[in-house]
């Protein structure tokens, strides 16, 4: 009874100081301030994908995962418990990797309780399917708090010493507004944007799955990052500070958003932890006309200012541009786009490297992959020009490599029934090699 009554203090305590404090804009679906200063073409993508957030039941649900230490210590206090508590959950939610309250052992049932009561969860979904490639690339599809689905990528590199590197490729929407031509989720239409926890929970996923630490994380999969800005500061925050990935480790992959670059770029000016970002940016042509007709949201951001903003942002940030090229068989693979490309880059010295993505046939799509030789004609002709440039090796063919097909396989409409629910990950594993 005592515990009871106390515990219900508590709760209108939190309710009414505590969670305001604790739960950051980072941890939204997207601001008002972000969506004004997107693109006219991207707002309109966005605005006609509807629903574009969570409920406000969902959002409401207070999310222990990427929470900060001191944040959890606040948070202890606020429930009537001694600073060190918080330090114990951080440790519980992040090195021992906890997922349910309930499994917090180390502390005390009437804290577990509380917590519980006054509604905090950890914040970790289930993991709906597992799909494994002869490469060992494993695509996981995650079953999110509101039955929708979305695709993580663990890459693991191995050499005669065993795992090297990890790479999680994570996605930061579910689906995607833009639309690119080529690109499954695209195709795929765009329901909402991500918070924070449900991207930093990919890189746990991948973890659990692999029993090995990430040592990488590109934002590659589902979803234009700089969309969602916010959620992937935040996300990139803790995934630095409270899963300790080094911040170059951390690449963001953008197909162009007006002006967010900058904000990037300036964040790491304002910010004490002075994040490095490596700015990939999506290219895929070498010329203005070109691109706006492989990837619709071009026409409110020109090449011409997508350069200039890179190239501010190697000024500001001393960081490397990094610029992906999905080639396309016959469409911007040709000898006179690689020269054309080279001529764009001339100036930037060696600040960027040129990232040539052979194309992944998706279904219901004319593209077609380049061969080979074609392949590396353009990478020679880049070369033979000076232009630093690799050949992204297909990884994970045999699992639905391209980004988005494998959701797209299960999730046709925008949410499963609660009897679409696959069995436990343990009895579903679809090995595929
Ligand atoms: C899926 S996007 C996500 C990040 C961001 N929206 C972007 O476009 O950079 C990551 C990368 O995957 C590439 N991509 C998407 N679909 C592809 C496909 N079918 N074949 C080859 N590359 C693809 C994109 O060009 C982009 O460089
Ligand atoms: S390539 Fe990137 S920006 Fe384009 S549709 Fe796919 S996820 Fe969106």
């Amino acid at each position: 009874m005592m515990i009871a009554a106390a515990s219900s203090t508590l709760l209108q305590h939190v309710s009414s100081v505590s969670v305001a404090n604790i739960v950051r804009p980072g941890f939204r679906s997207l601001s008002a301030a972000s969506a004004r200063n997107l693109s006219t073409a991207a707002a309109a993508a966005a605005a006609s994908s509807s629903p574009r957030s969570l409920s406000a039941a969902q959002s409401d649900t207070r999310v222990l995962l990427g929470l900060s230490e001191p944040e959890l210590q606040q948070l202890a206090v606020d429930l009537g418990q001694e600073g060190y508590r918080g330090k114990q959950l951080h440790h519980l939610i992040y090195k021992r990797k906890v997922k349910e309250v309930d499994d917090f052992s180390q502390l005390p049932k009437a804290f577990r309780n509380v917590l519980q009561e006054a509604g905090w969860k950890v914040g970790r979904s289930p993991i709906f399917r597992t799909v494994t490639a002869a490469d060992g690339t494993i695509k996981l599809l995650i079953k999110l708090e509101d039955n929708r689905l979305i695709e993580t990528v663990g890459i693991p590199v191995n050499d005669d010493k065993g795992l090297t590197r990890l790479t999680a490729c994570v996605s930061s929407q579910v689906g995607c507004p833009l639309r690119c031509s080529f690109c499954a989720t695209g195709k795929g239409g765009f329901s909402r944007n991500l918070q924070a926890h449900e991207i930093v929970e990919q890189v746990l996923a991948i973890e659990e799955i692999f029993k090995h630490r990430v040592t990488n994380v590109v934002f590659m999969g589902m979803g234009e990052p700089m969309l969602n800005l916010k959620a992937v500061l935040g996300a990139h925050r803790c995934l630095n500070k409270d899963v300790e990935i080094g911040q170059r480790m951390i690449t963001i992959s953008t197909v162009g958003v007006p002006n967010t670059i900058k904000k990037l770029a300036s964040h790491k000016l304002q910010s004490t932890l002075a994040f490095r970002y490596t700015n990939c940016h999506s290219l895929h042509a070498s010329n203005q006309k070109l691109r706006e007709t492989i990837v619709p949201s071009a026409k409110s951001y020109p090449l011409d200012a997508i350069m200039q903003d890179c190239k501010d942002y190697f000024l500001q940030t001393s960081r490397r541009v990094s610029f992906e090229y999905a080639l396309l068989a016959g469409v911007n693979d040709k000898t006179e786009h690689a020269v054309e490309l080279a001529e764009l880059l001339q100036n930037w010295g060696r600040n960027y490297h040129v990232n040539l993505i052979p194309f992944n046939p998706i279904e219901g799509s004319d593209y077609q992959r380049p061969t080979k030789k074609g392949v590396l004609n353009f990478a020679s002709t880049l070369e033979a020009r000076k232009v630093t440039v690799s050949i992204r090796q297909p990884r994970g063919m045999d699992a639905s490599a391209a980004c988005g097909q494998l959701r797209n396989q299960f999730q046709k409409s925008p949410l499963l029934t609660d009897s679409e629910i696959s069995p436990p990950p343990e009895t579903e594993l679809a090995v595929a090699c």
